[in-house]
């Protein structure tokens, strides 16, 4: 192993280039990102993590080639998220990136429509009574529910949507299983196959009742899917184009079930892989976007000059009005920052996000990484870079303000909260939304915050 091309590389620990024990160990202590941000801090931006296994923090020679050539990712899955090739994912991102992108969703008059009932009705009435009950609110709980509902909402229509915050019960019948798999991440990493392994010989890693969670998930989303085809709003059929036509834009549903039938697809693959396809959406929009309102919220809460100076910005731009706050979204300078350094500082999906090398290429100051190689790089040591981001534990939305325009630019350079190149997350501008509607009905009631 010594004698491989990666020699040439520091090791984050004398046993990297042996195995993959160092990494494996790390992940399974919930530390694999401080590990590698450390050994990032000690030996430079490219390090060894395994005999075939690269680590990268730095943008140039780094990041770009790696993402931005459309390197395939290496665990596989036929769904957008975990599909392994590039060929494959184009197409399958081809069927509904347009739903995703941010004119379609400035645009959308669903959207409007959803954030209404949900935002200025349902969370609006919840946060009133909160307020004048004055106790204590799970606030991770209650974004992901709220998230929930929006999510669901675009990806199958508001009447199919869930209502989890109205509807607590549902949403811990939803949640508990959820949490149990740690957030998925039993599903996605090398451990899936581990602990379904030791659960055929009795053993269970996550409680029992919480190991098919991911089926619980998939069912829903496919009584979902059966509902909506019962109801006739398939875009195939006539009543699903009255709907399509006449209320702005299809749904996500509605453009991936169309986009699948026209595929080579086989017809008997369809339904689970819409469902599955859809699980991912639902999970991504209301778990990542949930996490990080719940840490903008926390900083929020113990600035208390902040919340002033946010409320008079919501103010002097728009009317308090969350359904036309997708127009004014890049005025919000304020909100922005806010967010901004929320998902720089508390990055709800850090990474790592692993890639194979396709062909020699150079990363850093080192040449020829043989074709084969893992390399990722993650958001949580990009986003610690002091030098772009000086003192970068501290939560300092001010430091989106305060920069020259080259400073900015440097900082949006290395700012990867959503990744890049062609895996880049499709739900960006869905979740930036999300944030600021959320964030908007929060500051304009009275009593949420100290105002
Ligand atoms: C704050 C919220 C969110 C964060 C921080 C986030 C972050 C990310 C990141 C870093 C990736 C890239 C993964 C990689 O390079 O391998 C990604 C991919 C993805 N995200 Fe998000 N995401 C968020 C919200 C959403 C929402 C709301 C949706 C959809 C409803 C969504 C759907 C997806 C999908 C489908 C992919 C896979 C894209 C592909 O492989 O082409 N995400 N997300």
């Amino acid at each position: 192993a010594y004698i491989s091309a990666l020699s040439q590389i520091p090791n984050a620990h004398p046993s990297t280039p042996f195995s993959r024990l160092w990494m494996l160990w790390n992940k399974l202590q919930g530390r694999q990102n401080r590990a590698r941000f450390a050994a990032h801090e000690r030996l430079g931006p490219v390090v060894r993590i395994g005999p075939q296994e690269l680590s990268i923090n730095c943008i140039d020679d780094g990041v770009r080639t790696i993402y931005g050539s459309g390197f395939d990712k290496h665990v596989w899955t036929p769904y957008m998220f975990t599909m392994l090739h590039g060929k494959g994912h184009a197409e399958r991102k081809r069927m509904f990136a347009n739903v995703y992108s941010k004119s379609y969703i400035q645009n959308s008059l669903r959207l409007k429509d959803i954030s209404r009932v949900i935002i200025s009705g349902r969370l609006r009435n919840e946060l009133v009574s909160w307020a004048s009950h004055g106790g204590t609110v799970d606030v991770l709980k209650k974004s992901k529910a709220c998230l929930m509902d929006l999510t669901s909402a675009w990806i199958f229509g508001l009447e199919y949507g869930t209502n989890f915050l109205e509807d607590p019960k549902e949403a811990e019948e939803f949640f508990t299983p959820f949490r149990g798999t740690f957030g998925g991440f039993f599903w996605r990493s090398e451990f899936h196959h581990i602990t379904r392994l030791l659960q055929y010989i009795g053993v269970h890693l996550v409680p029992k009742e919480a190991a098919p969670c991911r089926e619980k998930i998939q069912e829903w989303c496919s009584a979902k899917c059966v509902a909506l085809l019962a109801t006739k709003m398939n875009p195939m059929s006539s009543a699903s184009q009255k709907i399509t036509d006449s209320a702005d834009y299809p749904l996500v549903y509605s453009q991936l079930r169309g986009g699948l039938e026209n595929s080579t697809l086989p017809p008997e693959k369809l339904e689970r892989t819409l469902s599955m396809e859809l699980l991912d959406h639902m999970v991504a929009g209301h778990d990542a976007t949930g996490i990080t309102m719940a840490y903008l919220l926390y900083e929020l809460s113990q600035r208390q000059s902040l919340q002033r100076s946010l409320r008079a910005e919501l103010k002097k731009h728009l009317n308090p009005n969350p359904e036309t706050l997708v127009h004014h979204i890049d005025t919000c300078i304020l909100l922005d920052a806010i967010l901004k350094e929320t998902l720089r500082l508390y990055s709800a999906n850090p990474g790592p996000w692993p890639r194979v090398v396709p062909s020699e290429i150079h990363v850093g100051h080192f040449s020829s990484i043989p074709a084969g190689t893992i390399i990722s790089a993650s958001s949580y040591a990009l986003h610690r870079n002091s030098e772009v981001f000086p003192r970068p534990e501290e939560w300092r939305p001010e430091r989106w303000l305060d920069a020259s325009d080259t400073q900015r630019k440097e900082m949006m350079r290395w700012f990867w909260a959503f990744g890049s190149g062609s895996r880049m997350c499709i739900g960006s501008h869905l979740a930036i939304h999300s944030e600021f509607v959320l964030v908007f009905v929060l500051v304009f009631v009275q009593g949420v915050f100290i105002l």
